[in-house]
């Protein structure tokens, strides 16, 4: 296969699976209802499928491995037995759940596999050593953690590791990088589908290339901005959402007390001064929006950034951007969207994401979004179907878009070569 050579990566067709033992390292971190406890979309587990699939037909004796939640918000963090239960659906086998992540019973579990057996050992983040905050207080070098509880209980069970959780590829944790260093490692299907989407992304050979920008968690738009322009990744950025309203203070624009607030509140102004320094550097490859929506009397009213500052919250773009913005989509070679334009669950805030979405389902370039709130709003306005690839990954796919070597690729090149 052209992409294990493409990305430094081993396809699964490398190894010879049958009657072996394969540690599978998935990314079935779903959301969470907070009173129900019970898991709201599936898709990250649906398009773990395959790579289970390609396993079982081979007669692989499969022990997967996954977290779910993190300790930064103990509500999500819990036990996988409902995720076992999702897998076992789609698969049409039994597929057992041990809620023990490395100790006697998941070690007995792995041992007493038979070929075309799986088993779903505990949520990794049970485990210190596994918490997604870990790799920012030591960053470890994956040799380091041979001796980590889960890679001296589990590696010496296993005959081959197999990953397939890009979404998780930030990460330095020893699920994701360490085992590499002991085992015969491939990339599972969805791994390299979609490190072939985000790598036709970052290559672009149809021109131009439009990022839209928008959403809330603005750290990651500002992550990228710069190097996706520096590296000719992109050739316009639309800004919208909080990343809109940030751009319009760098330039200068008063946008009301409350909207100024609400950026101060969450200490997103650092982004003010670096907006600035790429509006300088790329003036004609920024766009910012050139009106706002807010809300007056239960009703949809919108400004031109012209008429600002304004008291009410800023929480959409308004008609004149929709229009700017859907016309240069529409002329795009390559799409790439990560955060809604608006506030789209409330209706009177919903049209910029509404039309942004209509206007790239109607595009004719290579589109690919990812992002939690930017999928689930484009299912809300549009059949995915007009998408050309949908990500499963947030955090991990921006990080790869700004050029970056992710934790988990590194370490899976690495394996390459050895
Ligand atoms: N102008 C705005 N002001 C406040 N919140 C906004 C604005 N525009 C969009 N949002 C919010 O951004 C959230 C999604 O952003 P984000 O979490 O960055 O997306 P994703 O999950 O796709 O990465 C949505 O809940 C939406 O309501
Ligand atoms: O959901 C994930 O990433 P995302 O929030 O970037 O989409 C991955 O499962 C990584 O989880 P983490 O952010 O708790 O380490």
């Amino acid at each position: 296969m052209a992409e294990k050579i493409e990305f430094g990566i081993r396809g699964m067709d490398e190894f010879d699976y049958r009657e072996k033992t394969v540690l599978l390292r998935l990314d079935i971190n779903s959301p969470i209802q907070r009173e129900t406890k019970k898991i709201v979309s599936e898709n990250r587990i649906k398009m773990s499928i395959p790579t289970v699939q390609y396993l079982l037909e081979r007669k692989a004796k499969i022990a997967i491995l996954a977290h779910q939640g993190d300790t930064l918000d103990y509500e999500n963090l819990i036990p996988l037995a409902e995720h076992a239960e999702k897998l076992s659906g789609k698969l049409g086998i039994p597929i057992q759940y041990i809620d023990d992540v490395a100790g006697p019973a998941a070690q007995a579990a792995v041992k007493s596999l038979k070929p075309g057996e799986v088993v779903l050992l505990g949520n990794l983040r049970y485990l210190t050593e596994e918490i997604s905050t870990f790799e920012n207080a030591v960053k470890l070098e994956p040799a380091a953690m041979l001796d980590t509880y889960l890679i001296r209980n589990l590696a010496p069970l296993a005959d081959y590791y197999v990953n397939d959780a890009f979404s998780a590829a930030h990460r330095n944790a020893p699920s994701l990088v360490a085992f590499p260093e002991l085992l015969p490692t491939a990339g599972g299907l969805l791994m390299m589908q979609e490190l072939s989407a985000l790598t036709k992304v970052m290559e672009c050979p149809d021109k131009p290339s439009v990022f839209v920008l928008g959403g809330a968690k603005i750290s990651d738009a500002f992550g990228m901005m710069k190097q996706v322009l520096e590296n000719g990744t992109a050739d316009m950025i639309l800004t919208a959402g909080v990343t809109g309203n940030v751009m319009l203070m760098a330039k200068g624009y008063s946008i009301g007390k409350a909207n100024e607030k609400f950026i101060m509140e969450r200490s997103l102004d650092v982004f003010i001064e670096p907006a600035k320094e790429y509006l300088a550097k790329y003036p004609d490859k920024i766009r910012i929006p050139l009106d706002l929506a807010y809300q007056k009397e239960g009703q949809r009213r919108e400004i031109s950034i012209e008429e600002l500052p304004i008291e009410e919250p800023l929480l959409d773009i308004g008609s004149k951007t929709i229009r700017a913005f859907a016309g240069t989509l529409g002329k795009a070679g390559t799409i790439f969207v990560n955060g809604p334009a608006g506030v789209y669950e409330n209706k009177i805030f919903e049209n910029g994401t509404k039309e942004i979405w209509q206007a790239i389902a109607a595009a004719k370039g290579y589109s690919v979004i990812g992002g939690g709130d930017t999928v689930s709003a484009a299912q809300k306005y549009i059949d995915l179907k007009e998408i050309s690839y949908v990500c499963t990954a947030g955090g991990a796919m921006v990080q790869f878009l700004s050029g970056r070597e992710l934790p988990l690729i590194k370490a899976m090149r690495k394996a390459y070569h050895q």
